[in-house]
């Protein structure tokens, strides 16, 4: 059953936000990948925003540039964690994106990872996911260590 939606404003946004998507198959996590926009498709974006959390959609990861209005309007629809990605923009490297999204007012949250930041926007999703999932958490924990491992590894040349 499909735990996560990431979303995003433009196809060329899946070129930062397919890092989400293998996140998230890295971790077995079943997820849904669509195009939704809250300016050319203001319509779909309520309609699934309303229905996310009905279709058994337990975390939504909005990936948006420039004017980057996606993940604050689908956290003004629905109460599900919604972790918003500023996608780098050519004209301003992302800084529009960045605080149009991560500046929401009070009461509304958006969860905002870095500029391109869809492979840790992935690994929050897996932790809100690992909290009722032992084998998921197991496996956050594993990939943790392993990471840890790696560095620690790692010789300078
Ligand atoms: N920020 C938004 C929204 C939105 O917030 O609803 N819809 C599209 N966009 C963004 O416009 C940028 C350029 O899109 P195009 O490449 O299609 O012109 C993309 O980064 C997209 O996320």
């Amino acid at each position: 059953m499909v735990k996560v939606g990431v979303i995003m404003g433009s196809v060329s946004d899946w070129e930062v936000m397919s890092a989400a998507a293998e996140t998230l198959e890295t971790f077995g996590v079943a997820y849904e990948k669509r195009i939704v926009s809250a300016h050319r498709t203001p319509d779909l974006l309520a309609e699934y925003a309303k229905t996310a959390k009905s279709r058994g959609i337990e975390v939504i990861i909005a990936g948006a540039g420039g004017a980057a209005h996606l993940p604050g309007m689908v956290a003004s629809m629905t109460t599900l964690p919604v972790v918003g990605v500023p996608v780098k923009s050519k004209a301003l490297n992302g800084l529009d994106s960045l605080l149009s999204i991560v500046q929401m007012p009070a009461g509304v949250p958006v969860a905002t990872v870095a500029i391109n930041g869809a492979k840790n926007a992935a690994l929050v999703a897996v932790s809100i996911l690992a909290l009722h999932d032992e084998a998921l958490a197991l496996a956050l924990e594993d990939f943790r260590r392993r990471q840890t491992e790696t560095v620690l590894m790692t010789e300078l040349q």
